[in-house]
């Protein structure tokens, strides 16, 4: 609760008026990596449901390890809105995070990438002309749009290049599928499973919603050998250190 001069008289703030943010990321290593960025030690508070937990962080965002794939994340990134509507402090914002498949040159292993597009990749139909997104079909939606200024100064502190951010159910493992993505959607820089549904929860509650990627291998033929998670995580935290006064500095329009 934040007190605040009105009218002469102190008051206690509109919910929604103090950044109150959420990072939503797969696994816990991702979000381990993003608490390491930010001081103090989290307090766990269990969210409705199987095995969620939130990690609240004294002076930072509260993070969920929300689970692997777009329908999961939409699920328990959801949960989490709906309980901090629930007890007054509706989140303000929603950041998806972890680390990402990234579409060479443009995003190498090690750099970060900030979606000013998230785009369901494979939300569609495959027909004998090719895909069809479910827009063309007739339903929903398959890109949300981070607040502009908010893209552009996340990617000034951060370093990270912006530009689209796919999200997929089936991780690309061959060059043709890596090329045919490319060529559906040029601005393309990296491809991961949780974004699109981290941002339908976000705009089911009229929440903004930003992505932030480290890159951990290339999107293209399956290698394991050329993970580099280590590198990626690393970049992350240190994504999250030069995010963090941006986060809490942005107010919505
Ligand atoms: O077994 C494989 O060949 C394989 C290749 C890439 C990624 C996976 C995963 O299981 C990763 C799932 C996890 O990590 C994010 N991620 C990281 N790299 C990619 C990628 O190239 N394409 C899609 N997702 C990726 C993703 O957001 C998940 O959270 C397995």
């Amino acid at each position: 609760m934040v007190l605040q001069a009105q009218e002469g008289r102190l008051t206690t703030s509109p919910a929604g008026s103090v950044p109150h943010v959420l990072v939503a990321t797969a696994v816990p290593a991702e979000r381990d990596a993003v608490a390491q960025a930010f001081p103090g030690a989290a307090t766990e508070v269990p969210l409705p449901g199987e095995g969620a937990v939130l990690h609240r962080l004294p002076a930072g965002p509260d993070l969920l390890a929300a689970g692997v794939g777009p329908a999961l994340a939409a699920a328990r990134a959801a949960s989490a809105l709906t309980a901090a509507a629930l007890h007054g402090r509706p989140y303000t914002l929603v950041v998806s995070a972890g680390i990402a498949g990234g579409f060479a040159p443009e995003a190498p292993v090690g750099s970060l990438v900030v979606a000013d597009e998230i785009t369901a990749a494979d939300l569609g139909a495959e027909t004998a002309e090719g895909f069809v997104p479910v827009t063309e079909l007739g339903f929903g939606t398959v890109t949300h749009r981070p607040p502009e200024a908010l893209v552009r100064d996340a990617a000034t502190a951060t370093g990270a290049r912006p530009g689209t951010v796919l999200t997929v159910s089936t991780v690309t493992g061959t060059a043709a599928r890596a090329a045919a993505l490319r060529a559906r959607h040029p601005r393309a820089l990296a491809e991961a499973m949780e974004g699109f549904g981290v941002a339908e929860a976000a705009a089911a509650h009229g929440t903004p919603v930003l992505e932030l990627r480290a890159v951990s291998n290339p999107v293209g033929p399956r290698d394991r050998a050329a993970w580099r998670i280590g590198a990626a995580l690393g970049a992350l935290t240190d994504g999250f250190g030069k995010l963090a006064p941006v986060l809490e500095s942005w107010r919505p329009a």
